[in-house]
């Protein structure tokens, strides 16, 4: 703890207004202006410098408030509280004009000091700010890193895992959006159903069964625009979700995927990599855009009479 020498401490007595403090009693405030320095003759005072910052007890032979008694004026930065019934002395602007004068020697001592411990603190305060930035920094990242992961996993849980396509969760959050928005109707649905697809599974095994579901996949990414979704419903069964398109522009798809998949069946036979596909078409109209399941249920219709006529076409909902 910085303290006044002896002889500091006789001369500034001589000089000094000698006042008392209660304990409970604060001799300043944060933020108050003031231009006296107090020296500690007897006592506890606490200084709280606020935040977090740590709060300093000073003793006997301790001043504080130095920078009102250096500068003149100075919004004091902290709060000084006498912890118990203390004894100090008060110095002002005019003390240290007259010890400038009198004994420029020992107040040119007590400038060097004190400037000392105030680069000292200094020293202290950056140090702290520096661990606090750091530590800030480190939090930053761990935020932005877990942020980071949470996006990948809500990614994942909306992308189907063999084909990576959207998943029926990923369409079901879509089509929310689209009903928030007002914006579904502007759509068309086509629903694709593998024909006979359990027979690969039998005839050939799960794994060429995954490759034509990645194939079907692979057929209507390539079919979707910017605009457009596709996805894995589960199973065998897809669909691709097509934004403003006409109906005459949804037929020429929905029977390119078909014929796509029929020349591809013909022409990978052994092992197969694609299987016919039945497909139902509707586009959505606004009476029917209000609700998922309907449109659904809809569409579907069109995909049973497809399958029930011998797969590998298209039909319209009628
Ligand atoms: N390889 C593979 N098979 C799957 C997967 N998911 C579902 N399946 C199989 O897909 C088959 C679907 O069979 P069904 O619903 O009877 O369809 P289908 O044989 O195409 O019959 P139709 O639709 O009437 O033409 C079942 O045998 C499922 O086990 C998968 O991820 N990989």
């Amino acid at each position: 703890m910085f303290a006044l020498e002896d002889g500091e401490y006789a001369l500034f007595a001589e000089m000094a207004r000698p006042c008392q403090a209660e304990a409970g009693q604060y001799l300043f405030r944060r933020g108050e202006s003031g231009d006296v320095m107090y020296v500690i003759g007897r006592g506890r005072i606490e200084l709280d410098f606020g935040d977090d910052q740590l709060r300093r007890c000073l003793g006997a032979g301790a001043c504080f408030g130095e920078l009102g008694f250096l500068i003149g004026k100075h919004p004091r930065n902290a709060d000084a509280l006498a912890l118990e019934d203390s004894a100090l002395l008060a110095l002002g602007r005019d003390v240290f004009e007259t010890l400038a004068r009198r004994d420029p020697h020992v107040l040119a001592q007590f400038l060097r000091r004190i400037t000392l411990r105030m680069l000292l603190n200094e020293h202290k305060l950056i140090g702290r700010l520096r661990r606090r930035n750091q530590a800030l920094q480190e939090t930053l990242d761990a935020l932005q890193s877990a942020s980071h992961r949470l996006d990948q996993s809500e990614a994942l849980a909306r992308t189907d895992e063999l084909t990576g396509l959207t998943n029926r969760r990923g369409l079901l959050l879509h089509l929310e959006r689209l009903q928030r928005e007002g914006r579904l109707a502007s759509h068309a649905l086509i629903l694709v159903d593998c024909d006979r697809f359990k027979a690969v599974n039998d005839v050939h095994g799960h794994l060429v069964g995954d490759r034509v579901l990645q194939s079907v996949a692979n057929l209507l990414r390539a079919v979707a625009g910017n605009d457009d979704l596709a996805c894995r419903l589960g199973g065998d069964e897809f669909c691709l979700l097509l934004q403003g398109h006409d109906r005459e522009q949804v037929g020429r798809i929905a029977g390119y995927i078909v014929d796509s998949a029929r020349m591809l069946e013909r022409m990978h036979r052994h092992p197969p990599q694609m299987v016919t596909l039945s497909v139902g078409v509707c586009m959505i109209d606004p009476e029917h855009a209000t609700s998922w399941e309907r449109c659904y249920a809809r569409v579907d219709q069109a995909l049973y009479r497809a399958k029930r006529r011998g797969g590998g076409q298209v039909q319209w909902l009628e």
